[in-house]
């Protein structure tokens, strides 16, 4: 399947479990392959035929800031859900998300998840 991907989109965002981690701000790193079939978008030279990754990036960055979770397991469920919901082009997503300060003496820790539409598995 053809794929849009964003790679290392940092947010800045209130993100973490305890207490002093609810009064900064720490930095986010998220990749996101979203499967889809380009061929309409190549065809046309259309943005409005593609799935805009400038507009994916606007939309999972806001809803990073807005949602201020403690887990980033939260983040990734609902990026997948608000991406699957927003764009019916999609059929597929992979999306990571990490926390490159988390822990010392690791690049990153993070998380990884995929949905397919077919198969959709909700978390609630
Ligand atoms: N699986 C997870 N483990 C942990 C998370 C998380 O979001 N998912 N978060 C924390 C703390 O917020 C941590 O990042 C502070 O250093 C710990 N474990």
């Amino acid at each position: 399947m053809d794929k849009v991907i964003i790679e290392g989109l940092q947010v800045d965002a209130v993100i973490g479990v305890f207490d002093w981690e609810r009064q900064i701000f720490q930095p986010l790193i998220v990749d996101l392959e979203l499967g889809c079939d380009i061929c309409r978008a190549a065809q046309t030279d259309n943005i409005e035929d593609a799935v805009n990754y400038k507009a994916v990036c606007d939309l999972v960055s806001d809803l990073i800031i807005d949602t201020k979770a403690q887990l980033i397991e939260r983040l990734a469920v609902l990026i997948c859900d608000k991406i699957l919901a927003e764009y019916p082009a999609v059929q597929h997503i992979k999306v990571t998300v990490r926390k490159p300060t988390a822990i010392t003496n690791t690049t990153a820790v993070g998380i990884c998840i995929e949905r397919n539409r077919d198969s959709l598995r909700t978390c609630h």
